[in-house]
């Protein structure tokens, strides 16, 4: 069954140079109890379509389609419903951890303050598993460090207390956004292993540009291009045999692999290129490419949107 169900999602924003196409025709879903990766280039969409599902997006946004969360439409429920399952159902770890803890208050009573909302427990009790909660994401004397505040915390110890904030109700399921960007590599690393075992009880959502993550975390894997899926694969597969040319030259252009950028940039949102967004930055490009819009099909088991698989 599908806990996340998007039908052609678009999301574009009005701007002074015309609006920009940030999601174009997504249709993704998300089976229970299975671990999504969401990767691709920076400025292809992967953060907007996230906060769409979070129904966190500006109010001017012009959104079309359909996100369906257990059956339930999320943009058709009342805002005060849709705050509830925020946090409750759905869990967030969002980019950028220095913004996502208050500076002024302790974590132990950040973390402690969605436990009270959504468990109607009293505080010292919540505090109590905020501590449970800071040694569950391997923080060293969690209850001496649950009256620490964020200043007095490493960049991987506040990336650890909003995963902690984030999994702290208990939610079905976890939208982690870059949960890895920023960090050195041993600081990653248990980062990597403690997703992991939160992926074994939950239904997860993790976008990121880090191909270790994908590969050690995510049961499927989706690559975004300019606003598109443009490949959705087991990461057992895409791994050893990406399809799409812009899966292959992503992979290539990312450190662990070799460093050999995709020529070309990517390209405007206001304006994409006609055709395949991606033709004018692929070494396999034939006449079709630039007039003919490939869609996404499912061949084999593999899903891919390029006229070479057609
Ligand atoms: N509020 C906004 N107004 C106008 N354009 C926006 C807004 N938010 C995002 N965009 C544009 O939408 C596109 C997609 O942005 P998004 O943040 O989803 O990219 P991303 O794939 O998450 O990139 P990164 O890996 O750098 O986080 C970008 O071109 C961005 O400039
Ligand atoms: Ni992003």
């Amino acid at each position: 069954m599908n806990l996340l169900t998007i039908s052609s999602l678009y999301v574009d924003f009005p701007t002074d140079d015309g609006l920009v196409r940030a999601v174009n025709g997504v249709d993704l879903s998300i089976k229970m109890n299975e671990v999504l990766g969401l990767i691709g280039e920076s400025g292809c969409g992967k953060s907007v379509l996230g906060l769409s599902v979070m129904r966190l997006l500006q109010e001017d946004v012009i959104l079309k389609g359909e996100i369906l969360y257990c059956g339930k439409n999320l943009y058709s429920i009342e805002e005060d419903a849709m705050r509830k399952l925020r946090g409750k159902e759905i869990g967030v770890i969002l980019q950028n951890p220095g913004s996502s803890l208050n500076p002024g208050l302790t974590v132990g009573s950040q973390i402690a303050e969605p436990i009270m909302l959504h468990k109607k427990v009293k505080g010292s009790l919540a505090i109590e598993m905020a501590e449970k909660l800071l040694g569950l994401v391997k923080i060293k004397e969690p209850r001496k460090r649950a009256k620490n505040y964020p200043h007095q915390f490493s960049g991987g110890m506040k990336e650890r207390a909003v995963i902690a904030m984030g999994i702290a109700s208990e939610p079905r399921f976890i939208i982690a956004d870059e949960p890895t960007k920023g960090l050195d590599i041993t600081v990653k690393r248990k980062i990597v292993r403690l997703l992991r075992d939160i992926s074994e009880k939950n239904t997860m959502l993790i976008i990121t540009h880090d191909l270790e993550v994908a590969e050690k975390v995510c049961n499927r894997v989706a690559v975004m291009y300019a606003g598109e899926l443009v490949e959705i694969a087991p990461a057992a597969l895409i791994f050893k045999n990406p399809l799409h040319p812009y899966t292959r030259g992503f992979f290539n252009s990312l450190p662990a692999r070799g460093l050999k950028p995709i020529k070309g940039s990517s390209p405007s949102l206001i304006d994409p290129p006609k055709g395949c967004r991606f033709h004018p930055r692929c070494s396999y490009c034939s006449d079709r490419c630039k007039t003919e819009h490939p869609l996404m099909l499912e061949k084999n088991g593999r899903t891919v949107r390029c006229f070479l698989y057609a």
